[in-house]
Parts: structure tokens; C-alpha cells; sequence
């Protein structure tokens, strides 16, 4: 994999997977991966099916970037929409690899935050003790129009976050209002980030992000350490771009 921000078409979604897992697991014996909510379960289903007999999901363990604080039977929970999505649909993958947020801490999104990063820390069998930040194989960002990712939103103050590598917000501008979020420290240490963002509703903050790098949007602050940043876009999605695919 080359190294630098490559903006790819979405229909190559499923090979990139393939590859970095199958890297991941043939190093490490696991691939740890971080998906988001949104739109985003859908195109990894459909990813998935294009080589599902190649994939080899027992050996993935799944964090979500991002979650909501609601019943996981809630249509708002980012879990729930990848259960429903991806989960349900490719049995090989083993319940106790998808690393979901603490239910009973739903009220409390302080405590749920930590208790969630604890779950990373443990995974990766680190000491949570500054010393070290866990780097996920992948993180798997969406996109929102107002720029948005995972759940760090224009102009809020978790923008600025450099101790929380998941911190708690209570006051999404989407709703709903409390969730969790993986913060820039996390995200940039990941060994790879790539985007996945489709439709027209995208296209004129992608020009915005790709084209102007403006640093208003959270997503253009995202830029691992490793150098190794990719967006995945369809044709509307990169329809004001000086390249569109
Ligand atoms: O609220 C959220 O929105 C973003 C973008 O969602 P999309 O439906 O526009 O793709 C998503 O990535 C994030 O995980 C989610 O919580």
C-alpha cells in the first residue's frame, strides 16, 4: 500500500479489505478493526459479499469509532445497525470480537467512555497509563455533510481532546445527543485510516475537505501518523472534485 491521502472508487472496497486483513492476520494472528455508524453498514455488507468465502471474520475483533448511547435495540445504536446489517448475515464472526459499549452505562456517559476505552487498552493488552496508544489496524470512518466524523463535530470542544482516546459528548448537534467518541489521538495512531463516503449530499464538503483542506471540518484533521489515509467515494460523492471517479 502506498503511503499519502489516495482517493479511491467505492467498487474497490472489498479487495482493500481483503488485503489489510488478511496482512493484519498473517502478522498479528487477529485484525483489529473500527467501523462507524451511519451509512456505513450497508456498503460493508455489500463489500463483504463480494468475497465473503475469502474473508476470514473469525479472526476479526470490531470497536465501533463512535456509538450512540441508546438500547442496542434502538435503530439509533451504531451497533444495532451493523448487527442488523453485517453481523446477522456473516455467521463466522464471533460475538465475543464485537466489542460493544457497557448497556448499563447508557446514562452515564462519562463512566461509559471509560469503561470503553478500558475494553481497547485490555484488547490490545496495554497498560492504560499515558505510556502507550493503541493502533488499530484500521479505523473505518464515515462522513457527515456538516463534516463531521465518528462523533467529532464542527467547533466542539472534543476537537481539542489530547488525554481522552474515547471521550464522552452530550451534546451532539445530531441526535442523539449522548454518545461516545473515539478522539483524534486514537484515530491518528491507527496503522491505517480510510473514509467511506457516498451520495451527492457529500460531495461539496468532500471538495471542501480533499481539494481546500480546510481545518473547520473535523475530518480533515484527520491525518495518521502512519501517512496512510484513504477515501473511499462514489461517482456523486466525488462530483465536485477536479478528479471525480
Ligand atoms: O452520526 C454519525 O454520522 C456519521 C456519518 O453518517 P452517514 O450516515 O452520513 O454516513 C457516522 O460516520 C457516525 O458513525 C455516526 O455516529
Amino acid at each position: 500500500m502506498s503511503k499519502g491521502t489516495e482517493v479511491i472508487s467505492v467498487s474497490a472496497l472489498s479487495e482493500f479489505l481483503l488485503e489489510i486483513s488478511e496482512s493484519s492476520i498473517s502478522n498479528n494472528g487477529v485484525f483489529n478493526l473500527a467501523i462507524s455508524g451511519g451509512s456505513m453498514s450497508k456498503l460493508l455488507k455489500e463489500a463483504f459479499k463480494k468475497n465473503e468465502a475469502s474473508f476470514d471474520f473469525s479472526k476479526w475483533i470490531i470497536f465501533f469509532a463512535d456509538e450512540r448511547l441508546v438500547k442496542f435495540d434502538n435503530k439509533d445504536s451504531n451497533f444495532n445497525a451493523s448487527n442488523e446489517e453485517i453481523f446477522k448475515n456473516f455467521k463466522s464472526f464471533k460475538p465475543e470480537n464485537i466489542k460493544k459499549i457497557d448497556q448499563n452505562l447508557i446514562k452515564n456517559p462519562k463512566e461509559c467512555a471509560v469503561n470503553y476505552q478500558e475494553q481497547i487498552f485490555n484488547n490490545f493488552k496495554l497498560k492504560n497509563d499515558g505510556s502507550e496508544i493503541p493502533s488499530f489496524d484500521l479505523i473505518l470512518l464515515g462522513l457527515g455533510p456538516d463534516g463531521h466524523t465518528a462523533s467529532l463535530f464542527p467547533n466542539h470542544p472534543l476537537l481539542n481532546e489530547i488525554k481522552l482516546l474515547v471521550a464522552p459528548i452530550t451534546d451532539s448537534p445530531k441526535p442523539p445527543p449522548c454518545r461516545i467518541s473515539f478522539t483524534y489521538p486514537l484515530i491518528n495512531n491507527a496503522k491505517v485510516v480510510a473514509f467511506i463516503s457516498t451520495g451527492e449530499s457529500k460531495a461539496e464538503v468532500l471538495k471542501k475537505i480533499l481539494e481546500l483542506k480546510d481545518l473547520s471540518f473535523p475530518a480533515t484533521r484527520v491525518t495518521p501518523l502512519s501517512k496512510q489515509l484513504f477515501w473511499f467515494l462514489d461517482t456523486p460523492a466525488s462530483s465536485k472534485l477536479k478528479s471525480p471517479i
